[in-house]
């Protein structure tokens, strides 16, 4: 059974349709980039995936029953920009996202089990290469230590599925290519499923296994909103050749100057 699967799934907000009919199946250990125009919905379905939006038709399953419809340790989430506490250190915000796991009522943890949460922070801190930014608060994080202390957040939890959305959109390109080398190595070590979107296309070739391509089929200029987005390609990357890069970038692009008008 694939871990994951994605059965007739649909998203509409009102009259707008977001997503129509995706089926897939996502085996345990991929890392699928998602890639499309602005507005297409790879948000919205990372949501689903984290429960924080429910599908309005079809079924999205984890181990063959439907995903839980809110945020629990089998899913982390990286946002592009990051909310963390600013009156928290680095190990405090990563302590916190323990915390709120392992105690849901109270929120808090003592005594030994704080020991060992502390413990636990410090090594998921130097996994991500922060262990000299134990004690340093946010705003004295440059914007790549600020999206390693989110990995280490969202990671504090093991989950076995990490979702990433633009993570280093934000991102210089020095800085991003040795967060490409850090997320490659946590998903190697972790057995992590991973989902990530992004706008760079070159970026979604290089990192992941499979690529999908979320876009419009049928796209009427008027209404765009009366189709949903598909999963229009779906490649094992890294064997694709360059015809398929330029497809799907004049495909991406044209639906993009529709949606952006
Ligand atoms: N809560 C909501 N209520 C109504 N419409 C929404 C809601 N959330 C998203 N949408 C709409 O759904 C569509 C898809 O949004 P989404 O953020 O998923 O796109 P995206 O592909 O991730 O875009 P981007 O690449 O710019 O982040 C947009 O038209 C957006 O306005």
């Amino acid at each position: 059974m694939a871990a994951i699967e994605i059965k007739n799934l649909w998203k509409e907000y009102g009259q707008d349709v977001v997503l129509e009919r995706l089926n897939a199946k996502v085996e345990e250990g991929e890392f699928v980039t998602v890639v499309g125009a602005s507005g297409c919905g790879k948000t919205t379905f990372l949501k689903m995936m984290l429960g924080t939006e429910s599908p309005t038709r079809g079924q999205l399953l984890l181990d063959g029953k439907p995903i839980p419809d809110e945020p629990d340790e089998t899913r982390g989430i990286v946002f592009q920009r990051y909310s963390v506490l600013p009156h928290l250190t680095a190990v405090e915000n990563v302590m916190l996202a323990g915390e709120l796991e392992s105690s849901r009522w109270l929120g808090r943890v003592f005594g030994g089990k704080r020991r060992a949460l502390r413990e636990q922070a410090e090594e998921m801190l130097a996994s991500v290469g922060l262990d000299q930014a134990l004690g340093k608060y946010p705003h004295e994080l440059s914007g790549g230590m600020q999206q390693r202390l989110a990995l280490a957040q969202a990671l504090i939890k093991k989950p076995r599925i990490l979702l990433l959305d633009e993570p280093f959109g934000a991102l210089d390109p020095g800085i991003r290519r040795d967060m490409h080398e850090l997320v490659l190595d946590l998903w190697r070590k972790q057995d992590l499923t991973v989902f990530m979107i992004t706008h760079d296309l070159a970026e979604g070739f290089f990192l992941g296994t499979r690529m999908w391509v979320f876009d419009k089929e049928r796209l009427d200029p008027q209404t765009p909103g009366s189709y949903g987005a598909r999963i229009t390609y779906d490649l094992p990357v890294g064997n694709s050749d360059k015809g398929t890069l330029q497809s799907i970038t004049q495909s991406v692009d044209s639906t993009a100057r529709v949606l952006g008008a």
